[in-house]
Order: C-alpha cells, then sequence, then structure tokens
C-alpha cells in the first residue's frame, strides 16, 4: 500500500494536511466549551451568547471542510485502485507463459475484482481512517499537555502499551486475511466454470450440479469469511479492552486532579471531552491496525518486485536461423508418462507433420516447445542453444500456435487478426488469402468488420481457426504450430489451408493432424510419429 501512497505524494499531502486542519477545528471545540464552562460559571451570559454563536459558524465550517476532504479521499482512492490495477495486468503480462495457462482464469477475476475490492476496504480507507484517529489523539494530547502534563503523560503511556500488544494482533489477522483472499479466488473460478457450462448442464437436465457446485462452493468462502471475521472480532475484542482501562485511567486522574483542586472545575468540561476524543483515537487506531494488516495479503499478491524475480533471464528469443533440435525429450504429468526419448529435429522453413493416436502428447510436446510446460527430461536446442536460456515470455515472438479450440476477443474479425496494430491493406489480403478466409468473407453481414461475439460465438469452428492463422501470419509469426488446425475446416477449405500453408517458403510449419492426406504426404518434408506405450 505505501508504494501506492507515495506515488501519489502530493495529493496524499493535500489531503493529509486537510485532515490535521479539520482535527485542529474539532479539537478547538473542547477549548470553547471551557470558555463556555467559565463564562456560565461567571454568569456572563452575552459573552456565552457570542462564542455559542462563534461555535455554531465554525461548526459549519468544520462541515463544509468534512465533505470537501471525502470527496478529494474518494477521488484519490479511485485513482491508486486504477494504479492497483495496472499492477495487476503487469504482474500477469510479467508471469511466465507456464504460470499463465496453469493458473485458473476465474483466480485472475478475482484479483481485478474481489482483491481490488478488499485492499480498498480495508487498506486505503483505513488508512485515511488511521491518519484521521492518529491526527485527533495528536491534537488532543497537544492540549491535554495545556491543561495537565500528567494527563498527557498517561495517554502516552496508555498509547504506546496499546500500540504494542496491538502488533501480536494484527500478525494473526494477516494470516486469516491471506486465507480469505484464496478462498475468494476459488470461489470465482468456481462461479466462473460453471457459468461457462450452464447450456451442457441445461441441455443434459442437470441444473442440480450448477446450484450444488456454487452452493458449496461459496459455503467454503463464507466459512473462511466467518473465521476471518471471528477471529478478527476476538483480537479487536483484545485491543478494545486494553484500550477502555487506558481511557478509564486517564478519566480517573482528570477526576481525581480536579477533586485535588490541582485543575480549576470548568477545566473537566473541555478535558473529559479531551480525554475522551485521546481514549476513543486508541482503539479506533488499533482496530483500523488490524484492519490494515488484513489487507497486506491483498497488496502483497500484485507486488511486482517478487514477480520481476521470476523472469530473471532477460535474454530473447530470436529468430530461427537454422534449427530447433529435441534430444532425449521425455515428460510426465506427474506419475503418468507421456512420451520418452524423443529426437527430433525441426529446420528452418522446413515442413513437418506430427501423428500419433489420440493421448500420445502432440499438443503436449507443442506446449513444450511454446514453454507452456516446463519440468521436462532431455535438451531442446535452439539453433544450437538451449532454449531455456532464452526468455520464455519471448518465445511467442517466433512462434504461433493454433490451437484446437482457438480463442478470439469480442469483437470484429479484423481487430481479432490486426489485435490493434496498423498493417497495410496487401498484407492484409494476401493473409486473408493464405488463410482461405476470404469466402467466409463475402457470406458475413459486414466482411472484414463482422463482430465474433464472445470467444467468437458468431463464426464455426473452422472460421476461428482460420482467423487464427490469419493473425498469426500477418504477425510474421515464422514458426507454426497448428494443431488439428484443419480438422474443423470443411474438407476443401482444409485442403486450401493446408496447401497454402505448406507452399509458404518463409513458414516452419509443424501441423498436429490425426488424418495426413495421401496426396499431402510427399510434400512434407518429414512426419514424425509419437507412439509411447
Ligand atoms: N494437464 C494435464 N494433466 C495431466 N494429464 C494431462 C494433462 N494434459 C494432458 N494430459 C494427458 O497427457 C496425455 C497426452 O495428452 P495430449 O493432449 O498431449 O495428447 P494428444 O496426442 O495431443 O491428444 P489428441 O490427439 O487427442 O489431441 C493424455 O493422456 C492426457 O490425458
Amino acid at each position: 500500500m505505501k508504494k501506492y501512497l507515495l506515488h501519489y505524494k502530493k495529493e496524499n499531502a493535500v489531503l493529509l494536511f486537510l485532515m490535521i486542519f479539520i482535527n485542529g477545528i474539532e479539537t478547538s471545540f473542547a477549548f470553547l466549551q471551557m470558555y463556555i464552562g467559565k463564562q456560565v460559571i461567571e454568569g456572563e451570559i452575552k459573552k456565552v451568547l457570542l462564542v455559542v454563536a462563534f461555535n455554531s459558524a465554525l461548526a459549519y465550517f468544520f462541515y463544509v471542510l468534512l465533505y470537501i476532504r471525502k470527496n478529494y479521499q474518494t477521488y484519490l482512492i479511485s485513482t491508486m485502485n486504477t494504479e492497483l490495477r495496472n499492477d495487476i495486468s503487469k504482474k500477469i503480462l510479467h508471469e511466465s507463459f507456464e504460470k499463465n495457462v496453469g493458473t485458473d482464469s476465474g483466480e485472475y477475476v478475482s484479483w481485478y475484482t474481489n482483491d481490488v475490492r478488499e485492499a480498498e476496504n480495508q487498506g486505503f480507507q483505513v488508512f485515511y481512517s488511521y491518519m484521521d484517529t492518529g491526527f485527533r489523539l495528536l491534537m488532543g494530547a497537544i492540549s491535554l499537555l495545556f491543561i495537565k502534563w500528567e494527563l498527557l503523560a498517561l495517554t502516552l503511556v496508555v498509547s504506546g502499551i496499546s500500540m504494542y500488544v496491538s502488533k501480536r494482533f494484527s500478525d494473526k489477522v494477516e494470516k486469516y486475511a491471506e486465507k480469505v483472499s484464496l478462498a475468494m479466488e476459488r470461489y470465482t473460478d468456481k462461479v466462473k466454470e460453471q457459468i461457462a457450462g450452464i447450456c451442457i448442464l441445461k441441455s443434459f437436465g442437470n441444473p442440480q450440479k450448477f446450484y450444488k457446485e456454487i452452493m458449496e462452493a461459496g459455503k467454503a468462502f463464507e466459512e473462511e469469511k466467518c473465521d476471518f471475521a471471528k477471529n478478527k472480532g476476538k483480537e479487536n475484542y483484545k485491543s478494545t479492552v486494553i484500550s477502555i482501562f487506558g481511557i478509564n485511567a486517564i478519566n480517573i486522574l482528570t477526576f481525581v486532579l480536579c477533586v485535588l483542586r490541582i485543575i480549576a472545575p470548568e477545566i473537566i468540561f473541555g478535558s473529559l471531552n479531551l480525554t475522551n476524543q485521546v481514549g476513543n483515537a486508541f482503539s479506533q487506531l488499533i482496530s483500523a491496525k488490524l484492519q490494515i494488516a488484513g489487507s497486506r495479503p491483498y497488496f502483497a499478491k500484485v507486488d511486482c518486485d517478487k514477480n520481476t524475480e521470476e523472469n530473471r533471464i532477460s535474454k530473447k528469443l530470436p529468430a530461427l536461423k537454422k534449427e530447433i533440435v529435441l534430444e532425449n525429450l521425455s515428460f510426465s504429468y506427474g506419475k503418468k508418462k507421456v512420451f520418452e526419448n524423443i529426437n527430433y529435429t525441426f529446420e528452418k522453413n522446413g515442413k513437418y507433420a506430427l501423428v500419433g493416436k489420440s493421448g500420445s502428447g502432440k499438443t503436449t510436446l507443442i506446449k513444450i516447445m511454446l514453454g507452456q510446460l516446463g519440468n521436462y527430461q532431455g535438451k531442446i536446442y535452439y539453433d544450437g542453444e538451449e532454449i531455456s536460456s532464452f526468455d520464455g515470455n519471448t518465445y511467442y515472438e517466433q512462434m504461433a500456435y493454433i490451437e484446437q479450440d482457438v480463442y478470439l476477443f469480442d469483437c470484429s474479425i479484423r481487430d481479432n487478426i490486426t489485435l490493434g496494430s496498423d498493417f497495410p491493406e496487401e498484407k492484409m489480403q494476401e493473409v486473408l488469402d493464405m488463410s482461405a478466409l476470404q469466402n467466409d468473407l463475402k457470406t458475413l453481414p459486414d466482411g472484414l468488420d463482422t463482430k465474433v461475439g464472445e470467444n467468437g460465438k458468431n463464426l464455426s469452428g473452422g472460421q476461428k481457426q482460420r482467423v487464427a492463422i490469419a493473425r498469426a501470419l500477418i504477425h510474421n509469426r515464422t514458426i507454426l504450430f497448428v494443431d488439428e488446425g484443419t480438422s474443423a475446416l470443411d474438407k476443401e477449405n482444409a485442403a486450401l489451408v493446408e496447401e497454402a500453408l505448406l507452399a509458404c517458403p518463409t513458414l516452419t510449419l509443424i501441423l498436429i493432424t490425426h488424418h495426413l492426406k495421401e496426396e499431402n504426404i510427399s510434400l512434407y518434408d518429414k512426419i514424425y510419429s509419437l507412439s509411447y506405450e
């Protein structure tokens, strides 16, 4: 949280100054009360009325300032929330592909929604209330110094003890908050998963699964929340007991000093007000401290410094000059061996087919080469250098992967191809030809500007794959992995796409297929077969 507060230090300084000023006015009410008390005792009605009028005017000014402060605080918090969201995006983008692919999207969604909300409620909001209370405490303490230094001395002792003890409480609260944050991620993920599959559940007449899964995930989340609230309440209770003792000690000292005539009786009007101000500030400070402790896990999660540590390798993967060599490559998912001791060579601009029965590990092999899966045995040499010595986040600058299930953004076909960058029209036409999209565009209402809908739901599976191929080609990805990319295309278009890709002299193509066409076999440089038993 410190990082965000410091990033907007000027704005925060203005806000804190406003808080000091407002607290100064609030404290001055105690002195006005003391003065009114004195005039009442002396029977000076005129003076009483005058001071009461002044008090009212000051109160009006006080509330105007309070209104300004609240609005400014809201503006600052929303600015810092935006910064926090930017950092979440930065963190996700900096993470390795392996981490991105391995993380359920619901977890990431939870960072942007739940975590930002908690960081705001338990972090920024509470920090300001902590500072506000701190200033109130300070003003109260200074005022008490003017009345009687013994009152201030006691105030400081009580505050010291409370702060010391509350440190232990806040460490515990932080641990419970961390659990809630993880539970929230799991819950968001489950809801997302069930909503994505709602049509399947409805069409198979199984809506109970939808209720059950969401209810169970919700229950688990609520249990963690209750656990957090219960434990925070327990720690809060302990700290409140301490501060009640503190307030009572200060009040008793005020009465004793008054009975002993060490302080004047009229002073009790204001000093009780001040001691209560100070005492309440104590308990609020401790409670705010506990809440701030609860917000720490939310900020720690998006700490980009930790993240950049993960990506220490900064060497970018260059364009392929000669070949990619797989040497004795083996891979297992846990105990399940997928393949063993593979020795393949993919030469620059070569055309390769990867065949093998379902489950033989074709997709797994591609994912390893793309850096989505680590933990393999053996070596992958990229122009003679081990591929793991390059930054995994730059593999995609050279390679593109056309998955079995292509992802499209909810925008036009053109934007899905260009991803927002500018390309000359000739280049666009060239890739549309190569990916055999031209005929489809003629049948679509707005051609290239047709909106594809959420994850391309307005297009057929084949069209989606062709858009993905065009996207890869226009971005000059020269190593293309097509995972059964043509299986969803109709026969005629499949042949067109495959032939266009095979004919492209500047493309290194690795096509995963179940159905290798007899007439195309001669067009491939090599056909690798994965058949580990
Ligand atoms: N994340 C995973 N965790 C555990 N096992 C997995 C995982 N992904 C794949 N597998 C298993 O690894 C094996 C190889 O899967 P892979 O998807 O690589 O096969 P494939 O040859 O591409 O299959 P297909 O031709 O049907 O697409 C399969 O038995 C699969 O069940």
